[in-house]
C-alpha cells in the first residue's frame, strides 16, 4: 500500500516542570515562532505542546490564531461522573485541546497504568474527538527486534476497537531514553520505527497513523533519522523556545525532503 505522506510533527510536552506563569511564557513564544515559520503556518510541519492541566485554557486562548494544537497530558477512562480527580476528554473537547497523550511511561511506571488503562485512555480520547498521542516503547535496552515486538504488543493491546478513520498518533518511547542525557541510539530508532510502520501498514484502519520518536530528543536529532519518522516528541530538551525553532527548522527541512524537492 502507498503511504501519503503527513505533515511532519514535532510535539513538546512540558509535563511537570513549569510554573502557571513560564507555562504561559511558553505558549506565547510558540505562538511567535509559529506566526512567523512558513512551514508551519503551510502545515508542512504541524506543531503541538502540552502543558499542565491548570495552563490548558489559557494555552489554547494564546494559540487559537495560530495552526499550533494543543493537548493534555492525561485523559479519564470515563466522561462524566464519580470520578474525583479525573479530567473527562469531553471537557478536554469542550475547553480546545485536541489532543490527549496516553500510554506514557511516566504513567504507566509511577501511576501503575496498565495496557488496559491506556486502551481505555485511547478509546475515550477518540470518543471524544481528541487525537491521541499513544504512547510505546520497550522497557528495557536490547535488540530492536524485541523493541517491534513488545511495542507492536501495546500498540494491539492499545487499539483493539479503534474505529476505521481514526487519527493517531504513534509516540515510540524507549522507557530507558526518557530522562536520559542522550536520545536512543539513531540506527536503533531508525529500525523500530521502521518495524512499527510495516505493522501499522498491515491494517487498513491504522495505515495513516503518524510515527514520531521521543525520549530525550532534541535538536540535531531529526537529521539523524531522515524519513524514518514521522516526527519528534520533545521534552526537556525542547523548553528552551529557541531549541524549538531549531527543531521546527529541522523538521521543516525534513518536510521538503519528503516532498521531493530540495530543503
Ligand atoms: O514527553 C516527552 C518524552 O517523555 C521525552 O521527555 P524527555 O525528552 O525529557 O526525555
Amino acid at each position: 500500500m502507498t503511504r501519503t505522506l503527513p505533515a511532519v510533527t514535532v510535539g513538546v510536552s512540558t509535563k511537570m516542570y513549569f510554573s502557571y506563569e513560564r507555562s504561559l511564557a511558553y505558549a506565547r513564544s510558540v505562538a511567535e515562532i509559529a506566526a512567523e515559520h512558513p512551514a508551519v503556518q503551510s502545515g508542512a510541519v504541524e506543531v503541538f505542546v502540552i502543558p499542565t492541566y491548570p495552563a490548558l485554557a489559557e494555552t489554547v486562548r494564546i494559540l487559537e490564531r495560530t495552526p499550533v494544537r494543543v493537548g493534555a497530558q492525561d485523559i479519564a477512562t470515563a466522561d462524566s461522573g464519580a470520578f474525583t480527580g479525573e479530567v473527562s476528554g469531553a471537557v478536554l473537547a469542550e475547553i480546545g485541546c485536541t489532543l490527549a497523550e496516553v500510554g506514557h511511561a511516566e504513567r504507566r511506571r509511577l501511576f501503575g497504568e496498565t495496557d488496559l488503562v491506556t486502551r481505555d485512555k485511547t478509546q475515550a480520547a477518540l470518543r471524544n474527538g481528541l487525537t491521541p498521542v499513544l504512547c510505546i516503547g520497550e522497557r528495557m535496552p536490547g535488540s530492536t527486534d524485541a523493541a517491534v515486538d513488545e511495542c507492536v504488543d501495546q500498540l494491539t493491546s492499545a487499539l483493539a476497537g479503534t474505529p476505521e478513520g481514526s487519527d493517531l498518533v504513534v509516540a515510540y518511547e524507549p522507557h530507558w531514553a526518557i530522562g536520559a542525557p542522550d536520545p536512543a541510539p539513531a540506527w536503533h530508532i531508525v529500525e523500530v520505527c521502521r518495524g512499527l510502520r510495516a505493522h501499522l501498514a498491515s491494517d487498513q484502519r491504522l495505515a495513516s497513523f503518524r510515527v514520531i520518536y521521543g525520549g530525550s530528543a532534541g535538536p540535531g536529532l531529526l537529521g539523524q533519522l531522515g524519513t524514518a519518522v514521522d516526527g519528534l516528541f520533545l521534552g526537556r530538551y525542547a523548553h528552551d523556545p529557541a531549541a524549538l525553532a531549531t527543531v521546527i527548522d529541522e523538521a521543516a527541512a525534513l518536510a521538503a525532503v519528503r516532498a521531493g524537492s530540495p530543503a
